[in-house]
């Protein structure tokens, strides 16, 4: 099973740079981690819920398709809801934008049964250095493609990270699929 999906050019730069415009219009809150402790050392990103922000609704459902396709290809997971809503973050260099190793399974109702991570790339690769999203299916790390409008996806257990921005800002959207617990 290769671990790493990727999907180049699933969004246009326009459509990228819609979503970060209507996101950028929102208020956003500092990251929480899946158990709802914030703490900084761990992550440094601002979020905003995509179901809070009207007009996006073609996010998702372009979303959806991606996800299938790459479950029917590729995982063959036992797939059932999105119980979440996406989410965009942005680290920014100035705050020390990133988001150390983890998995995104958790303890909560929701991060427990997530079983896939999809991560669209929002940004201009230009536009900032450093936060590179790093995945580790094995011993190797993997580097996801920064692509603007690149989507990876990869099993929600696998590690990850986003590390440090060095210069400028990467706006990066996060959505989760959800299933039954892995027998
Ligand atoms: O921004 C990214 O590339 C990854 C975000 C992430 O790992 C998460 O939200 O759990
Ligand atoms: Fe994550």
């Amino acid at each position: 099973m290769m671990a790493l999906y990727s999907k180049p050019a699933a969004f246009s730069a326009g459509e990228c740079e819609r979503i970060i415009a209507a996101i950028t219009a929102v208020p956003s809150n500092d990251a929480m981690l899946v158990g709802q402790t914030k703490d900084q050392s761990v992550r440094r990103a601002k979020l905003v819920w995509v179901d809070d922000v009207d007009g996006l609704g073609w996010v998702m459902d372009r979303l959806i398709e991606i996800v299938r396709k790459s479950n029917a290809v590729q995982f063959d997971f036992d797939l059932r809801e999105f119980a979440e809503s996406p989410q965009v973050a942005s680290y920014k260099a100035s705050d020390s934008g990133h988001f150390s190793w983890h998995s995104d399974i958790g303890d909560g109702p929701m991060a427990r049964k997530r079983k896939l991570t999809l991560v669209l790339q929002l940004s201009l690769p230009s536009s900032y250095e450093g936060g590179d999203l790093e995945v580790m299916p094995s011993a190797q790390v993997l580097s996801a493609n920064r692509a603007q409008g690149c989507v990876s996806i990869f099993p929600s257990f696998v590690l990850h990270q986003v590390v440090p921005v060095q210069h400028g800002v990467r706006h990066s959207l996060t959505l989760w699929a959800h299933g039954p617990a892995f027998r």
